[in-house]
């Protein structure tokens, strides 16, 4: 079991864990496989088209759920296709993002994200954000007491544009003016809204899987605000094999998600591995053209008590001893779409995951608190 508590109490098992990840340049990927695409998969895929298409039929819809709900028992993660977006939406999202990236840093800067980590909202440059494990603080602030410095010894190489809903009401979007990306906000606006609609419909398959009745239902439903969702997009620049053997980098360390969900889209270049919590091992979450990748995120591991276990995942680059010489690692782009209730929501354990044998695990929480306390140091101000 991990991550039981909050930063600051941390069980030996999940320190073990943080530390087998912490070697950041050198995780061994196997081979050069992350560099191209594959339809190799090592994590469980989930066809959900029987809750996305007009299909009548119960029994699919229940056995589709069924899977859904076990593979994330197990695992933590699954594979989802038939999730509803077309390949097509996909890649114009992707073409958005790039075209985002691709801006000058004097233009990307006209919507920076604040030096505190809230709003988390517009662009942060490279080595801006800081992500980082909960455990990872811990042994941080008993180390020296200065968490945010030595977290930021080695910075993370990607830039990130954050995106909210247009009716929060606790974060404000920050918006490129119109004249720099035109259409940018509009755009970005709808996808945020298609995503949320998605993951409602993920989050009911869910429910179904399940087999929750209708107050616990509900419940579940509480675990996604449409309001109150966040859009991310990711580039993580390309890495020369000279610049990763003189500096000390990583692309995305070993985390979790702290909301209820997330949903991942990612370009053909991989680096994405989930902890497989029955081996202990790494799985590579290998690109597979039209497919998303869930994790579990903190909130449903605390509602379930354990039932699902938020996923601990990382964006990794290839072995140096895998890489020819003057070679570069190929830039890479995500989209996670992080689902979470509404800040002031009250996230306690259904009492039917509750029994001797399985015992509460978990205080109430009110999502926005738990969200501050354990984003404290993502950004350098916000000590
Ligand atoms: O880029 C990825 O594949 C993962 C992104 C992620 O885990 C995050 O932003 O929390
Ligand atoms: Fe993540």
């Amino acid at each position: 079991m991990r991550f039981h508590c909050l930063p600051g109490l941390v069980s030996t098992s999940s320190l073990r864990l943080f530390r087998d990840s912490g070697v950041v340049h050198t995780y061994s990927t196997p081979s050069s496989n992350n560099l191209r695409f594959s339809t190799m998969s090592t994590i469980t895929t989930v066809d959900l088209s029987p809750f996305t298409t007009t299909s009548t039929d119960k029994d699919a819809r229940i056995k589709s759920a069924h899977a859904l709900v076990e593979t994330c028992h197990s695992h933590g993660f699954v594979k989802i296709k038939g999730h509803g977006v077309s390949k097509q939406e996909i890649d114009e999202a992707f073409i958005w993002t790039k075209k985002l990236f691709d801006l000058p840093t004097s233009e990307k800067m006209k919507a920076p994200h604040p030096a505190s980590n809230m709003p988390h909202r517009g662009y942060s440059g490279l080595g801006q954000e800081k992500v980082y494990s909960k455990d990872d603080v811990s042994t941080q602030s008993a180390d020296t007491g200065k968490v945010g410095e030595q977290l930021r010894k080695i910075s993370d190489f990607k830039e990130s544009y954050e995106i909210g809903s247009e009716q929060d009401d606790q974060q404000q979007n920050i918006w490129l003016p119109d004249d720099v990306l035109l259409d940018f906000r509009s755009y970005m606006t709808s996808l945020y809204e298609r995503l949320a609609d998605v993951s409602n419909v993920i989050l009911q398959a869910i429910g179904v899987g399940l087999d929750l009745d209708e107050k616990a239902y509900k419940s579940l439903m509480e675990l996604q605000s449409k309001r109150h969702c966040q859009l991310r997009l990711l580039h993580y620049p390309p890495i020369t094999k000279q610049k990763l053997e003189t500096e000390s980098f990583t692309r995305l360390p070993a985390h979790t998600d702290w909301g209820s969900f997330t949903l991942l889209f990612q370009d053909a270049h991989g680096g994405l591995e989930l902890l497989d919590p029955k081996s202990g091992d790494f799985l590579q979450a290998v690109p597979e053209e039209g497919a998303l990748v869930l994790n579990i995120g903190d909130m449903l591991q605390r509602f379930t008590n354990d039932y699902f276990i938020s996923a601990l995942h990382r964006v990794t680059v290839p072995s140096l001893k895998d890489l020819p010489e003057d070679s570069e690692i190929p830039a890479r782009y995500s989209i996670p779409f992080f689902v979470g209730p509404a800040p002031s929501h009250l996230v306690a354990t259904l009492p039917q995951f509750v029994s001797g044998g399985s015992p509460a695990r978990y205080e109430p929480v009110k999502f926005g608190e738990y969200g501050a306390l354990v984003s404290k140091y993502q950004y350098q101000q916000s000590e």
